[in-house]
């Protein structure tokens, strides 16, 4: 089978670089490169991406081996009917390995026609990191590398205001945009760049706030071989993803025109606030993600679509999302509902498999910002617990915990938390005493949840007693006996 590469594949154009990105992964791919690629083909952006690895070289250089080529399959509800489609993306001219090529990511800072930067390097990515210089070669932060990089353009065109990027970085994490430009001057400030330098970043580049929402499991571990028959090359890149998706710009209008994403029939929205949309999708999406992933997963199921499908799961996710999440937002109750039942349809996508565990890394930092607001506000508005989303958070710390019946799972989180779990399961004695302790040393760990939860009133008995009942009777009576109540034990 011949592998996939400029090469080997006819009539693939070239196009200008005009855009940085970082990060390699599977999402990037499918959502902005994707989108980049639609506005090419209709002759609407004559632009092409350059990536650099966040951290490591390995990926961009196999990347590289592929000529930046890979194979992106849509799958799922579009215009109302099920479409199973795949496209050849040709948006990436190349990769820097910034260890072994770091020149080259220099003179790139020294090319007028490079316009835009996108980044998404996961929600620890946008950091500062004291250590960081600007001698190195690289940098380790991603805010550390593109400081470094800004410097250099900011003097190699001596200063000009016109030569400044638009910058839309799409990490998950509130006011995104504004993070990065605040990070970047904290860079500014300790490598002493200079007053100069500063007011060309402020007046000369434009830093946009972002929200994302596209399903991306990634490579297609489970089809990837009738995939390659149907294709006729091999490629290492290819990534499934569903048909939807959702790009939310905070930034000025004019960036349409120098991205005309309108143009090419793609409904990306520039507006002046995406705090409600980022809101709902959060909220709603990703709350149920993270809240259905240890009740799912101990429950015996293992992807998204097989948790919203079954009869017991199916209901408690419903009842989560609109008897606990959506009476906690403000948006028109119409539109909520209306959000929520596109995002189960979204999640019933018989097409993809999304597994439980890709969506449980990381869940403890996840819950905190998924979830625990609406609980919170549960709280605050109803004054009474809501009790699925309590039972998901026994849940989480039954799955962190580390076993299904005799299984071990593979947690995927920070160093202090996964230390945190082991050592406080390993004082577990079976008794509901030894439980209450385990629950309060976690509600108590602040530096994850920014409080002490132990402060909710109520909130470590019922996570208590919810934890006794997955513990004594196991995960699929204790999530039935769920579903009957309305609030939490
Ligand atoms: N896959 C999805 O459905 C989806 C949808 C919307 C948003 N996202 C967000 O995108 C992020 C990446 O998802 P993906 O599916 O592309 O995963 P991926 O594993 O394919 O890619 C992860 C990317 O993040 C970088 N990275 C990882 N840890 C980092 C760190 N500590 N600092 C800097 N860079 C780091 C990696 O180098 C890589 O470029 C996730 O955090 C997720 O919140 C994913
Ligand atoms: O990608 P994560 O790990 O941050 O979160 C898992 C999912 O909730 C997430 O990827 C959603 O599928 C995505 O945010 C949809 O736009």
């Amino acid at each position: 089978m011949q592998k996939l590469n400029r090469k080997t594949i006819q009539g693939i154009e070239s196009y200008p670089e005009k855009v940085l990105q970082f990060g390699e992964g599977n999402f990037l791919r499918a959502f902005v490169d994707w989108q980049i690629d639609v506005m090419n083909k209709a002759n609407l952006f004559n632009g092409s991406i350059v990536v650099v690895q966040p951290r490591g070289y390995e990926k961009v250089e196999r990347l590289n081996a592929q000529d930046g080529l890979y194979t992106l399959y849509l799958q799922g509800m579009k215009d109302g009917k099920p479409v199973k489609e795949h496209t050849l993306i040709q948006s990436i001219n190349r990769g820097i390995n910034l260890y072994s090529d770091y020149e080259k990511y220099l003179e790139l800072a020294q090319n007028s026609e490079l316009r835009f930067v996108f980044s998404n390097t996961t929600e620890a990515g946008i950091a500062y990191q004291e250590t960081d210089r600007l001698e190195d070669r690289p940098q380790k932060s991603f805010p550390g590398k593109l400081t470094a990089f800004l410097y250099h353009r900011f003097q190699a065109f001596n200063r000009d205001n016109s030569k400044g990027l638009i910058i839309i970085p799409c990490e998950l994490i509130e006011k995104n945009g504004e993070k990065l430009k605040e990070i970047i001057l904290q860079y500014a400030a300790a490598w002493n760049l200079g007053a100069e330098f500063v007011q060309w970043i402020n007046d000369a580049n434009t830093f946009c706030n972002s929200l994302v929402d596209r399903i991306v499991p990634g490579f297609p571990v489970d089809t990837i071989t009738e995939m390659t028959e149907e294709l006729g090359y091999q490629d290492d890149f290819v990534v499934a993803s569903e048909q939807f998706y959702n790009f939310v710009i905070e930034g000025p209008q004019w960036i349409k025109e120098e991205f005309p994403t309108h143009l090419a029939g793609l409904d990306t929205m520039f507006v002046d606030d995406l705090t409600p949309y980022r809101t709902r999708k959060v909220r709603i999406l990703n709350g149920a993600h993270t809240a259905m992933t240890p009740v799912s997963y101990l429950y015996g199921l293992e992807t998204v679509a097989e948790a919203v499908e079954h009869p017991v799961i199916g209901s408690f996710i419903k009842e989560l999302i609109f008897d606990e999440i959506i009476p906690t937002l403000d948006l028109p109750a119409e539109e909520l509902a209306s959000f929520a039942n596109d995002v189960l349809d979204r999640f019933r996508n018989p097409y993809i498999k999304h597994f439980l565990m890709s969506i449980s890394l990381n869940s403890i930092s996840k819950y905190t910002t998924r979830d625990l607001p609406s609980l919170l506000e549960y709280m605050n508005r109803k004054k009474e617990l809501p009790g699925k989303l309590v039972f998901s958070l026994a849940a989480l710390i039954a799955f962190y915990k580390g076993k299904r019946g005799a299984e071990d799972i593979n947690l995927s989180d920070d160093e202090d938390i996964l230390e945190l779990f082991k050592a406080q399961w390993g004082t577990f004695d079976g008794s509901i005493e030894s439980l209450r302790e385990i629950v309060c040393a976690v509600l108590g760990y602040e530096k994850n949840w920014g409080m002490d939860l132990n402060s909710v009133q109520g909130l470590a008995d019922a996570v208590t007693n919810y934890l006794h009942e997955i513990e004594t009777k196991g995960m699929k009576q204790a999530a039935r006996a769920v579903l009957k109540e309305k609030t939490a034990r």
